[in-house]
């Protein structure tokens, strides 16, 4: 067995450009010996397909997505992919993936957002690195990827994920070295913080400890902690995504500068459409104040649903202008960009809301004491926003703008109005 492991590991890593193994005389572990099986059955099956004259099955070809950042979401069955591609993107209640049915076939999903991503949920059952019948084209899987998540079910025996997990980084890391491995260690809700942060801790060490042996150091994994019923898979894609947004510490910079003016406690910049926070300033990052400024985007958006999202006839639009206004729509809202506010009973701290663009809007908690101080704020703000706005004119004139229904909707002056200055007040 040592030197098959051997033969096996020679034809494997490449000698000029991969590190070899810092010991040989280890035991070969779970991932090599994978490794070695699958390249071993493909080398029989290749030289018996020689032999039989049968044609070698051409690559399956994935249709290429040019420019689009792609999150690839893998891992074992019913660990949880579908579940969390459906709650955080087409907003499904949690308690409703229970009756998804499990996926046969690489499901995508183009998103338009304040960029363009696809999300790609890979059947738990199929390898891709392990499909002789057919093997499938990695280059147009993994050569504009964005990051890959691999999903590991918290309340299941991990050990053959984490072993499918390893097989795949050390698969990617010969060619692929780029992308960034997201482990989400998912469905941690109903357990302890104690055994959530142990499970965390064991995961990896085995994953450490198994690319170490291998000669592979640093490859660029990160662990998060998630589940459906809470904000954390919310935070957890923040990350994910954050990582995909070019000039990050300029943005971040912004909105540090903007809270150290206003006074403000923490400020969001958020995708108004999955809840996900693409930006924030650079103090510690604090769950509580993000969940507070999710649920008002949340509040907000319902808003938009019930008053301001929906495109009024001519008719309608006449009669809003009629009497006994007689004034343009646009003329008769308070402020022509949208805001809301809202003043949180506990700590007397005020959140603020203002919409950048249809996709995205910047959510602050401000400091107690600071709502007297609004007309200065809202001058800051003003300013902020338009920056923003510069910042996202290359993303935003790539977006197809029937993807995603109205902009944010707000509550001010005389009626609810959304962002492009359609006032709606009931009638
Ligand atoms: N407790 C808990 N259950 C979850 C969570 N996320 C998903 N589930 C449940 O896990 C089960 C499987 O979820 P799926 O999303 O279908 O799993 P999958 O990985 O897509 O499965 P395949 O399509 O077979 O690969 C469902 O019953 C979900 O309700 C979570 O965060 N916590």
């Amino acid at each position: 067995m040592a030197s098959a492991f051997r033969r096996g590991s020679e034809a494997l890593f490449d000698p000029s450009t991969e590190p070899r193994p810092p010991c040989v005389s280890r035991r070969p572990s779970r991932a090599m010996l994978n490794l070695h099986r699958v390249y071993e059955q493909n080398r029989q099956r290749v030289q018996q397909n020689l032999k039989d004259g049968v044609k070698v099955p051409e690559p399956i070809a994935v249709p290429h997505a040019k420019g689009k950042p792609r999150l690839l979401l893998m891992g074992q069955r019913r660990s949880g992919k579908s579940s969390i591609s459906s709650v955080v993107f087409h907003k499904l209640p949690p308690n409703e993936t229970l009756f998804l049915e499990s996926t046969a076939r690489i499901q995508k999903d183009s998103l338009n957002s304040f960029m363009e991503f696809q999300v790609w949920d890979f059947p738990g059952q199929i390898d891709v690195f392990d499909n002789p019948a057919f093997p499938f084209d990695m280059d147009a899987i993994f050569g504009e990827i964005g990051a890959l998540i691999w999903v590991i079910d918290a309340q299941d025996d991990y050990l053959e994920a984490v072993a499918r997990l390893n097989a795949t980084i050390l698969h990617l890391q010969r060619s692929y070295q780029h992308i960034n491995i997201e482990v989400f260690i998912h469905k941690v809700d109903g357990l302890s913080d104690d055994y959530k942060l142990d499970i965390q801790r064991d995961i990896t060490i085995r994953i450490q400890d198994e690319l170490s042996d291998q000669g592979v150091e640093n490859a660029p994994v990160n662990f998060h902690l998630t589940s459906i019923y809470n904000h954390s898979i919310f935070e957890a894609f923040s990350k994910v995504i954050q990582k995909l947004i070019p000039r990050l510490g300029q943005l971040e910079a912004i909105l540090t500068n903007l809270c150290r003016t206003c006074r403000f406690e923490k400020a969001y910049l958020f995708d108004v459409n999955t809840k996900i926070y693409i930006a924030t300033d650079s103090t510690p990052e604090d769950m509580a104040s993000y969940e507070i400024c999710s649920d008002y985007v949340d509040v907000i958006i319902d808003f938009t649903e019930v008053y301001g999202s929906w495109q009024r006839t001519p008719e309608w639009r006449k009669r809003l202008e009629g009497p006994p206004w007689e004034q343009k729509l646009e003329d008769q809202v308070a402020c022509e960009w949208a805001e809301s506010g809202m003043v949180l009973a506990d700590a007397q701290r005020p959140i603020m809301l203002r919409e950048v663009d249809r996709f995205l809007a910047l959510v602050a908690i401000m400091k107690e004491g600071s709502y007297e101080k609004m007309p200065q704020i809202n001058m800051n703000v003003d300013v902020v926003v338009k920056g923003l706005t510069e910042f996202f004119e290359i993303t935003k004139s790539k977006m197809t703008p029937t993807a995603v229904p109205g902009g944010v909707t707000a509550v001010g002056g005389n009626g609810v109005m959304n962002g492009h200055g359609v006032v709606g007040d009931g009638r």
